[in-house]
């Protein structure tokens, strides 16, 4: 069965909360506006949505932030753009792993975290939507997801340990999973993250890494169902 029609089943609680979410976020589209679009099954949604709306006479146009979202959006008739033509986005909509009481989140279950951040932050708002089990009091129930050159990810992956984590590479068919940006995934576990910001600002300046899946500060509105 393919990850689509899986999507469409709607066969859990969370599954009919992505798309209440994703269908939601697009409300706040307006005509003419240049959208971030997110990755994620949630964000899957909020991407038909905008096709139907786009199909009645919306005229927008979106960054991509990962392969699997360009593909979803061609095939919905989302007008595409990239950062060669425009360097500033009106609206940003994704998705999150986890979100904490201050809006900061944990993303990348899906590996799209790099390409997703450059999205989010060229946006001049940015909409989260989440079934409900994404909320959190603390983020780090889940393992972090950490963007590593693949490149010496052995000694990458020591420092992240030393930072108090228990790292695994991300495989796919059992071999390391391939970014967007064909670098590799840490799935970090640590204790729960107590300061978030100060995490992503120590494990940033390692030698390696790329990025975090810690989003600080980004997200404006979040839309939970
Ligand atoms: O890399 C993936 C992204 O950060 C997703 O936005 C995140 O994993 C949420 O995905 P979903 O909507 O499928 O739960």
């Amino acid at each position: 069965m393919s990850e689509q029609s899986n999507y469409e089943k709607l066969s859990t609680a969370s599954d009919r909360g992505k798309k209440a979410a994703g269908e939601k976020a697009v409300d706040y589209v307006k005509d003419g506006m240049t959208l971030g679009l997110g990755s994620g099954s949630t964000v899957y949604w909020a991407l038909k949505k905008l096709g139907e709306r786009v199909k009645q006479g919306l005229n927008v146009k979106g960054v991509p932030s990962s392969t699997r979202t360009e593909n979803w959006a061609k095939e919905f008739g989302i007008p595409l753009t990239t950062f060669h033509d425009v360097q500033e986005l009106d609206l940003a909509i994704d998705g999150a792993d986890e979100i904490d009481e201050n809006l900061n989140l944990l993303k990348g279950g899906g590996g799209s975290l790099v390409r997703e951040k450059i999205v989010n932050a060229a946006a001049d708002s940015v909409i989260i939507i989440a079934d409900k089990s994404k909320q959190v009091t603390q983020l780090g129930k889940r393992a972090l997801p950490i963007e590593v050159v693949p490149f010496g990810w052995e000694v990458t992956a020591q420092r992240i340990a030393q930072c108090g984590a228990e790292i695994t590479l991300r495989e796919k068919q059992e071999q390391p999973f391939i970014s967007d940006n064909g670098n590799y995934i840490l799935d970090c576990q640590f204790e729960l993250i107590s300061d978030p910001a100060s995490l992503h600002a120590t494990l940033s300046q390692l030698p390696g890494v790329v990025e975090t899946g810690l989003f600080i500060g980004l997200a404006d509105r979040v839309i939970l169902e």
